[in-house]
């Protein structure tokens, strides 16, 4: 039998949120207002998806969460630390982008080694033959290790960017409308198997999308962005049993609750300030 469980938004039973954003702004050097004011926590275990009208403020978000850029006024917290927590045992995080990114002349075991090559010079060979294979083997592709990028069809390397975030075993995954160029039978598939890794590696993961039926499928919680400036408008529960699987994507429940976000999302827009 199928084990399933049901995560509660802030009911995780853990003491800190692995992400806490307060009060965060950003505002660029050319003076756009990218984000006002985001309160946000992350829980443990959380699927978090966010959706809005282009422009809201979606990767400006991610990438403040990944450190790659900081808030003008407000904080974060990772892990209950500043950033000198991530990257530390239980702490890790990985950023997966639109683009897979993949070196075209080196084969996929090493554009899935490359993590490993950056962080952990020296690491035993063995090892990490080991763990390339494990991650390879986690999203299907065990058997293509010996394969180039350009043998792959667009779904397939999307796969060899994820085994290249989970190498180094994260316990935060972060990732941006990853699926987005895909076909929408492709996307399925991979959203399958995503929500299938998720559960069964007890991740923590923010997700991207400009998708409602993928946000609804994959998210334990969905906020609901607004724009000019980007803030946070609502948000969404979605108290459905994990590890989902295609009888919920068919269900009527999965169809009340996209119109709901459809509804959300139309609210959010009309919401923006009168540029918009
Ligand atoms: N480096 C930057 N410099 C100046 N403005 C920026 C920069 N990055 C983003 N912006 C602006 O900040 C706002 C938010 O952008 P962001 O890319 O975060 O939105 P988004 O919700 O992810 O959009 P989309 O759904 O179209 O990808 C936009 O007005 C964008 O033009």
């Amino acid at each position: 039998m199928t084990e399933t469980r049901r995560i509660e938004a802030g009911k995780t039973g853990t003491e800190h949120p692995v992400i806490q954003i307060l009060s965060a702004n950003k505002i660029f050097p050319n003076g756009t207002q990218a984000l006002d004011a985001v309160d946000l926590n992350v829980q443990q275990g959380e699927f978090l998806s966010l959706i809005g009208p282009s422009g809201c403020g979606k990767s400006t978000l991610l990438k403040m969460i990944a450190n790659l850029i900081e808030p003008t006024d407000g904080r974060i917290l990772w892990w209950n630390g500043g950033p000198e927590r991530i990257g530390s045992a239980g702490s890790r995080l990985a950023f997966v982008f639109q683009d897979p990114t993949l070196m075209p002349w080196a084969r996929v075991d090493a554009n899935v080694r490359l993590a490993l090559d950056l962080e952990r010079k020296g690491a035993d060979k063995s090892d990490v033959a080991a763990r390339i294979h494990a991650a390879l083997d986690q999203v299907g592709l065990a058997k293509f290790a010996r394969s180039y990028p350009r043998e792959l069809s667009g779904g397939m390397r999307m796969r060899v960017s994820i085994a290249r975030a989970l190498i180094d075993q994260p316990d935060l995954l972060l990732m941006d409308e990853p699926f987005g160029a895909l076909d929408e039978f492709t996307r399925n598939k991979l959203d399958l198997d995503l929500v299938r890794l998720s559960w069964e590696r007890r991740l923590t993961t923010l997700f991207v999308t400009h998708s409602i039926y993928e946000a609804v499928f994959l998210s334990t919680r969905i906020i609901v962005m607004a724009a000019n400036p980007g803030r946070i408008h609502s948000e969404l529960v979605i108290d459905e049993p994990q590890p989902r699987d295609e009888d919920f994507r068919g269900s009527p429940r999965f169809a009340q609750l996209c119109r709901d976000l459809s509804r959300m999302l139309t609210e959010a827009s009309h919401a923006g300030s009168p540029q918009s």
